[in-house]
């Protein structure tokens, strides 16, 4: 198994790719960030001095790069017989789903891949199946989502993997039929594995139902240093981080101990008020997204992602190297790319990103966002021809919505029951 440790220091990540000031800090790196943006594993601090940032630049030059490209899109209005463009966002969005297809659009092919296969489904949590709110504490997901998801699990073995901590992902999804990977992965609750004895710290145990489960906690060694991380962060945000009004990113360093990685943050953000920092267990997150959506984080230098998460789930399912098993990952963010190029890499399922704005990707499929992404009511149905109950999903908002009818509808329903 591939899952090697070679430091004990954490890493603290971000994504914005700002340049302003640069710090050296020592270290081995994970870049990883939860806006998309890919950054090179080199080692500085970026403050950026003014709002909007840089990214608003890059946004609009790969939108006005994406216009110049595309045929111009004028039309008239009735009212005021005026010529109008089209919205240079939507533009730029549109050109982008020729490359990512939109998983509603292209539910079709994803049924036809579907075919005589058994799906897995891995759900991302945050900007997935909830909305990106200004407050992590506040980040529900509807009821119609959970419903939704509720039903898919009923059907198809499906997985949570999110960068939240497991406990607190529960907490919000609520859902006792799923599996939970918290902390990117690194904490994964799924069901009994055939063998354990291949994965250090995998254990058995017992979920909040008491039912028998697999434990495994790749990250454990770090528990301690990440704890003693998140208190030193704590203080820091009571003190200091009061009301935002300076844009501050470490773009992504890690020091030899913590109380190093406190004492750069201190000096980084003195400035910066009103951030949150937010204990996600084997990694910590500080929040500043007031500025912008950002997030930092503190997470462990060990090869394990939310792509090895999906593995080891797929694995303890026995449902790895199966040609009739399709996964389906659905994220929106930067740690998501990791699940969506294994998929990718193996050809073995289909990565989907939500977001609505374009950016590089592993995924195969996009959709816009969490609204888009619900899978509102899968309800068994019977047919009427044959008469056995079928699994149907076909309402409006669903990656697997399908409006088929009729004997092409009933066969694909089907044959996924099958
Ligand atoms: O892997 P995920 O389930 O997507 O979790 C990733 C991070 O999500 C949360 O932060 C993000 O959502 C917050 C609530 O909408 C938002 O305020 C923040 O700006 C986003 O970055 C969560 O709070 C982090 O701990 C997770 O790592």
């Amino acid at each position: 198994m591939d899952l090697k440790s070679n430091h004990t220091s954490p890493v603290l990540a971000d994504s914005s790719p700002m340049n302003n000031t640069r710090l050296g800090i020592h270290s081995a790196l994970l870049p990883y960030s939860h806006n998309g943006s890919a950054f090179s594993p080199t080692l500085f601090l970026t403050i950026p001095r003014r709002r909007p940032g840089i990214l608003d630049d890059v946004r609009s030059s790969l939108f006005d790069a994406m216009k110049s490209s595309s045929p111009t899109h004028n039309k008239l209005t009735k009212e005021s017989n005026t010529e109008t463009t089209l919205n240079d966002v939507d533009l730029a969005y549109c050109n982008w789903t020729f490359k990512y297809p939109s998983a509603l659009a292209s539910f079709e092919q994803i049924a036809n891949k579907a075919k005589g296969k058994r799906i897995a489904l891995f759900l991302d949590y945050d900007g997935t199946l909830s909305p990106i709110v200004d407050n992590p504490d506040h980040a529900f997901m509807s009821n119609a989502m959970r419903a939704a998801v509720k039903n898919v699990a009923k059907y198809f073995p499906t997985a949570i993997i999110s960068g939240r901590s497991r406990d607190k992902v529960y907490e919000f999804v609520g859902l006792t039929e799923l599996y939970y990977a918290g902390s990117h992965g690194m904490d994964i609750m799924g069901p009994v594995r055939p063998s354990s004895t291949d994965y250090k710290n995998c254990i058995r145990s017992t979920d909040k139902q008491g039912k028998e489960v697999n434990l495994f906690q790749p990250a454990s060694e770090f528990l301690p240093m990440i704890d003693e991380v998140y208190n030193c962060l704590g203080l820091l945000c009571n003190t200091s981080f009061r009301e935002i009004y300076s844009f501050s990113i470490v773009k992504m360093f890690s020091c030899e101990s913590s109380i190093q990685v406190f004492k750069s943050l201190v000096e980084i953000t003195k400035d910066i008020v009103g951030a949150n920092v937010e204990n996600n267990k084997f990694c910590v997150s500080v929040h500043y997204r007031n500025v912008d959506e950002k997030v930092l984080e503190v997470r462990p230098v060990l090869n394990w992602h939310k792509g090895k998460a999906v593995e080891f789930l797929l694995e303890s399912l026995g449902l790895m190297n199966c040609d009739d098993v399709l996964p389906i990952y659905v994220g929106d963010d930067r740690t998501d790319e990791d699940a969506f190029k294994v998929l990718r890499e193996g050809n073995r399922g289909y990565g989907i990103i939500v977001s609505s704005v374009p950016k590089e990707s592993n995924a195969f499929y996009s959709l816009r966002d969490p609204l888009e992404f619900n899978l509102k009511i899968i309800e068994p149905i019977t047919c009427t021809t044959c008469e056995k109950t079928l699994f149907g999903m076909h309402v409006k908002y669903s990656i697997l919505e399908t409006i088929f009818v009729g004997d092409t509808y009933y066969a694909f329903l089907e044959s996924l029951v099958a």
